[in-house]
């Protein structure tokens, strides 16, 4: 059957504990392939909310594998360095046409599909490794976001475990992070309904959003901005907080909302992006917060595990929250799927019409 946006939010923290709890089982193909051709190189290719899932598991990858990682969509790639690079196509449908014909034009490079689906045209074609986050038919992704995070994670941190990068206590610390992240999101998500149902009137008039966080969580923001985007159908731009000093700032008025994804309080830029949000709400009232922040009812406060690696799993919920529940409130649900369907079959972008 299927579900609305509000049913794989809310069925995240099951999908996450079932993929911590399949992590041996569903990581031993990546790790084999990874010590048969040692690589040096790792690319992760993929579109909209996989490419965002990709973008931010790099740093994490990058530290557990000890290698550089770089992500492209598949109608971007790369010039490909290295004596013997990598390739993972993530597609959380595994029917996107353009991961496809990057999978054909790239045959020459080893390489794993890492798909959501069972039944789709990359596993027909490509051997793949699974997701695990089951099927998701509404159109924008939300536990297909989180779900290919923490399968990113895994497969770096297995890998780096079987190769002895990290010693077993430290692996154990890494997935009590994440499980105690993952524990928080029941919680968090009542948190983001709660603090939804205080805003309704205000959240209501957005009309053009920047969404901004700092360098490790700078792809959660874009995740949001997307979300917002493709829900509310209003422009949303996301910025790593510096870069937005740097001119995006300008544009800022009394109509320009403002969703600021705020880290620990002990983090050194958490002071100043406070500064930056008294600076915004002198502007416009449509100024929110995710994550530490209180005291405010435009703030949204989070559970945080305190580590940057986390913060997908925490800072996004408020903006899926949005995804799925303004559009109805403002009368448009469904307003974006439509015009993504009449524009998929005009423009095929999906293998024989599959998600
Ligand atoms: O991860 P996939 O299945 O390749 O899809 C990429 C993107 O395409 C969409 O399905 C829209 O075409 C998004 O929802 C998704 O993030």
């Amino acid at each position: 059957m299927a579900g609305t946006m509000t049913d794989y939010i809310t069925e995240q923290p099951r999908v996450l504990r079932s993929i911590l709890g399949d992590r041996k089982e569903n990581t031993l193909r990546f790790t084999e392939e990874w010590k048969r051709g040692s690589p040096d190189r790792l690319y992760l290719v993929a579109s909209g909310t996989s490419n965002n899932a990709a973008a931010m598991a790099v740093p994490f990858m990058e530290e557990l594998l000890g290698t550089e990682v770089r992500v492209a969509p598949p109608t971007l790639l790369p010039r490909v360095y290295g004596n013997s690079p990598f390739a993972l196509f993530v597609s959380q449908g595994g029917n996107s046409n353009n991961t496809i014909s990057a999978i054909e034009q790239w045959k020459g490079i080893h390489s794993l599909a890492l798909t959501g689906q069972k039944e789709c045209r990359i596993n027909e074609i490509h051997p793949h490794v699974s997701i695990g986050c089951g099927p998701e038919t509404a159109g924008p992704k939300t536990k297909g976001y989180t779900a290919t995070v923490m399968t990113l994670y895994l497969l770096a941190l297995e890998t780096a475990l079987a190769l002895g990068r990290i010693s077993g206590e430290e692996y154990r610390s890494y997935i009590g992070v994440l499980e105690t992240a993952v524990e928080n999101m029941e919680g968090n998500i009542r948190r983001c309904e709660t603090w939804l149902s205080e805003n309704l009137e205000s959240l209501k008039k957005i009309e053009k959003c920047f969404v901004v966080a700092r360098t490790t969580a700078f792809p959660v923001a874009q995740e949001g901005a997307l979300k917002i985007l493709e829900t509310m159908l209003v422009p949303a731009a996301a910025y790593e907080f510096e870069e937005y000093l740097h001119g995006p700032i300008c544009a800022l008025d009394d109509r320009m909302a403002g969703i600021y994804l705020l880290p620990e309080s002990g983090d050194g830029a958490f002071n100043r992006m406070n500064r930056l949000v008294e600076f915004h709400r002198g502007i416009s009232p449509l100024v929110f917060t995710a994550g530490s922040l209180g005291g405010d009812k435009r703030d949204c406060g989070l559970a945080l595990s305190g580590r940057w690696y986390t913060e997908p799993f925490e800072l996004i919920l408020p903006c899926q929250i949005m995804g799925a529940k303004l559009p109805a409130v403002l009368g448009i649900e469904d307003n974006g799927s439509k015009v993504y369907k009449a524009l998929d079959s005009a423009l095929n972008i999906k293998f024989a019409g599959g998600i």
